[in-house]
């Protein structure tokens, strides 16, 4: 696992949609697993910038959905659907052609679950997938004690989620559902490149526990230390519980710099 130090959410941002803009050069087509959540926003922004600039083409790349709540319309604007749609699809000119996502509505969530991870493989796997991390260590909507070997299933959300979520439904949690479909971790696990990103000191305990504890399933996130090429990505505030941060700062400094991430 690599672990880059960057100052600010920015810069992580700027770093990942460098490491996706030579994917795309070398693969146009693509597969990017994308995430949810205030914490990628940074990398969509530079990735649409580089986009506008002419610096990168996604006229070919393909986008598949971690997450999504059940049971809500996808055309809500907090379905997770509707929020890639909007932060992800539009600002890159991708279609809902090159789009693979779960159902939320289905009736048979179980199949609907099977699907997506038949869908995924049709598709050839994600080429790289994106993370964020929950303040419990959650990747995607594998909450805490998740197979680490886990498939696309139905979950059901800790009160901690809800609560953190509900900023996105007007701070009602009363609104935010209890139930989800989240590639699983054995499903992530199968990306060929991890790449999380972590900002701010609420998710430092999560990072150190991530980086530095036992890979266990208390801590999902843990199960990217079996992942041949992981990359986390943490600003200073998300930094702040790693023992071994002055390491890590040094051997990304001397990294040559043709191996990207
Ligand atoms: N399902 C999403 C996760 O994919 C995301 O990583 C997490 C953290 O969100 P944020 O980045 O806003 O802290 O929120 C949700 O639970």
């Amino acid at each position: 696992m690599e672990v880059v130090i960057v100052a600010d959410a920015r810069s992580g941002g700027e770093l990942i949609a460098k490491a996706i803009a030579q994917l795309l050069r070398r693969k146009p087509d693509a597969l990017l697993g994308v995430a949810t959540g205030s914490t990628p926003l940074p990398v969509y922004q530079a990735l649409t910038a580089q986009v506008r600039s002419g610096a990168v083409d996604t006229s070919r790349a393909r986008i598949a959905q971690l997450d999504e709540y059940v049971g809500l319309p996808a055309e809500h604007p907090e379905s997770y659907r509707s929020v890639l749609r909007r932060e992800v699809l539009e600002p890159l000119g991708i279609g809902m052609d090159a789009f693979l996502g779960p159902d939320g509505t289905a009736e048979d969530v179980p199949a609907a679950c099977e699907a997506y991870d038949r869908a995924l493989a049709a598709a050839g796997g994600v080429d790289l997938q994106l993370l964020g991390i929950g303040t419990d260590g959650h990747i995607g909507f594998n909450e805490p004690c998740s197979s680490l070997a886990s498939r696309t299933r139905i979950k059901t959300l800790t009160e901690q989620t809800r609560v953190d979520n509900a900023r996105f439904f007007d701070g009602d949690i009363a609104q935010v559902p209890h139930h989800v479909i989240t590639q699983g971790i054995g499903t992530i696990l199968e990306a060929r490149h991890l790449v999380l990103l972590a900002t701010g000191e609420g998710k430092a305990d999560a990072v150190a526990a991530t980086v530095e504890g036992p890979v266990a399933a208390i801590c999902p996130a843990s199960a990217l230390q079996l992942h041949p090429h992981a990359t986390v990505v943490v600003d200073e505030g998300a930094a702040s519980k790693l023992k071994l941060a002055d390491y890590f700062r040094h051997t990304y400094a001397n990294k040559p710099e043709w191996q990207g991430i």
